[in-house]
């Protein structure tokens, strides 16, 4: 396994693994959003590209576009963690806090596949407080709690990136971002605060969040300000 996220990981987002040596410039990782494509395990089982995959089947109630059940997602979520190159899973908090994701990460533990504990907003950014708590929230299940919100203010990128920097210093692993304008700078800063995970796509009109820059001009960023 190679994502470990000790250090910074840029994932170039896709629904396409065809699109892996056009990321192998600039991305660390592939992120696989499993949601998107058209038959995501077989396209797994065909992969042969160099960078490693943090595998995401994300929820249509959380913002994507699973289209069956919940048990089905995740079911296919595990068995996706049995495949060549898969090296770290994305699970939302809410799906553990339910109860119905136990199985899923002790299949990915047992396959040594990191796991990454996601929530996000999409209609706002939380008071400081209760970003710090979904951190600590997620972090209790994953290697990597992973928080991503609506910035309405550049107050709500502060909250942030606060929080952050709060749980960074206190030695948890976090990813985190603000989507919308008011939060793009957040995806090139939030590294500077301790951010492990950064996402963009490989081809600007295939953003998978508002607010994402495109690969190239991502890792340009974040390597100026590292
Ligand atoms: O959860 C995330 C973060 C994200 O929403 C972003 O804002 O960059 C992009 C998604 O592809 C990924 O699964």
């Amino acid at each position: 396994m190679s994502l470990r996220f000790d250090s910074f990981v840029l994932a170039a987002s896709t629904a396409d693994l065809a699109d892996e040596p056009a990321a192998r410039d600039h991305a660390d990782a592939i992120e696989f959003r499993m949601d998107l494509a058209d038959d995501p395990l077989a396209a797994l089982e065909a992969y042969d590209g160099d960078l490693p995959i943090l595998a995401t089947n994300r929820a249509a109630w959380e913002g994507g576009e699973w289209a069956g059940t919940d048990e089905d997602r995740l079911e296919t979520l595990a068995e996706a963690t049995a495949l060549a190159g898969v090296d770290a899973i994305d699970v939302e908090l809410a799906s553990i806090l339910e109860g119905g994701a136990e199985g899923l990460l002790e299949t990915a533990r047992d396959r040594d596949v990191s796991i990454v504990a996601s929530a996000h907003d999409f209609e706002g950014t939380p008071p400081r407080t209760e970003l710090v708590r979904t951190l600590t929230e997620a972090g209790k299940y994953a290697d990597v709690a992973k928080l991503a919100v609506t910035a309405e203010s550049t107050a709500d990128t502060l909250a942030l990136l606060s929080a952050t920097e709060q749980l960074t210093a206190h030695g948890d692993a976090v990813a985190t971002m603000a989507m919308g304008e008011v939060g793009s700078h957040t995806r090139a800063v939030a590294p500077v605060y301790g951010s492990k995970i950064g996402y963009a796509p490989v081809d600007p009109a295939e953003a998978t969040a508002p607010g994402q820059y495109d690969l190239e001009t991502l890792a340009e960023l974040v390597g100026r300000l590292e």
